[in-house]
């Protein structure tokens, strides 16, 4: 029966400490790769550095943008003129706006044409048709929104762009495509941080990659030190390198067998 002196539903809030001793570096002309298992806290970095937390979370630290330590106010003030983010979640798209709109909505300092000629060139170059501009998110594929998610990140002339997770969805072409982007990004100056579980895509146009786990870099290491297992120190950057599909591939097999293997997707 019905106990009146029990609550119905109960819920306990406890805290959950996601992230902890994170240093990272992006310079300028850099690509720096963020790989690590799903639920690492790639994205709870990413979001924390756009202020996109939930509001009950604590969060401390110390971010620095061109030499200058940054306050709330300063970092507030360079997103989406100077840093730039290509969510995870396409639900950062508003649903009540046409995307094309959203998109242009991205540019700054540019009049109402230079927008949308900047917006054509972009759609045309990830492969959206000009009619995807009328249609509003929900009626997009997940990877058409992925690449308008990474058009609404070029649109500004940014100097560091996070980009988390930007391909999953997108035929290898495109793929390639908008990584190339990145590293011609990087090449003209730019600084980019790129998450991704695509390790082979990653060591293509990365300089550096740092290596998550549990909500820390337990290693940051230069590209070409994934030539030879023996050059990378920690074991988990030895595991990334083992489930690489063209290393020891009866080795991963056998690892994924014992679940060892850590990449999710
Ligand atoms: N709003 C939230 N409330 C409580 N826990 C959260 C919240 N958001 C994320 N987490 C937890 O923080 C951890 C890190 O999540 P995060 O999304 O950053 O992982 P990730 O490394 O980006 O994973 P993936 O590779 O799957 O995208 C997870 O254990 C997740 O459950
Ligand atoms: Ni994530």
């Amino acid at each position: 029966m019905y106990d009146e002196s029990q609550p119905f539903f109960r819920a306990k809030q406890r805290d959950v400490e996601v992230l902890h001793n994170l240093s990272i570096a992006v310079h300028a002309g850099e690509v720096v790769a963020v790989v690590g298992a799903s639920g690492s806290g790639k994205t709870l970095l990413a979001d924390a550095v756009f202020g996109l937390f939930e509001p009950n979370s604590t969060v401390s630290g110390r971010i620095w943008f061109d030499g200058q330590r940054m306050d709330a106010a300063g970092l507030a003030a360079l997103r989406g003129h100077g840093l730039s983010l290509v969510p995870q979640s396409v639900s950062h798209l508003d649903p009540m706006m046409r995307v094309g709109k959203q998109v242009e909505g991205f540019a700054n300092g540019l009049t109402k044409a230079e927008r949308r000629a900047r917006r054509q060139q972009l759609f045309e170059r990830y492969g959206l048709g000009p009619e995807v501009a009328r249609l509003y998110p929900h009626e997009l594929s997940g990877g058409m929104a992925r690449r308008v998610l990474l058009c609404c990140a070029l649109m500004d002339d940014p100097r560091v762009i996070v980009a988390d997770e930007p391909t999953p969805g997108l035929d290898l072409d495109l793929a390639v495509r908008a990584l190339d982007d990145f590293r011609a990004f990087a090449d003209a100056g730019g600084g980019v941080l790129l998450i991704t579980h695509d390790i082979e895509l990653a060591l293509r146009v990365a300089d550096r990659v740092a290596v998550f786990k549990d909500g820390t870099v337990v290693e940051e290491t230069a590209v070409a030190n994934f030539a030879d297992p023996s050059l990378l120190r920690h074991e988990f950057t030895r595991q990334l390198w083992h489930a690489l599909p063209e290393h020891d591939f009866a080795a991963e097999g056998a690892e994924r067998d014992k679940g060892t293997v850590p990449l999710s997707h």
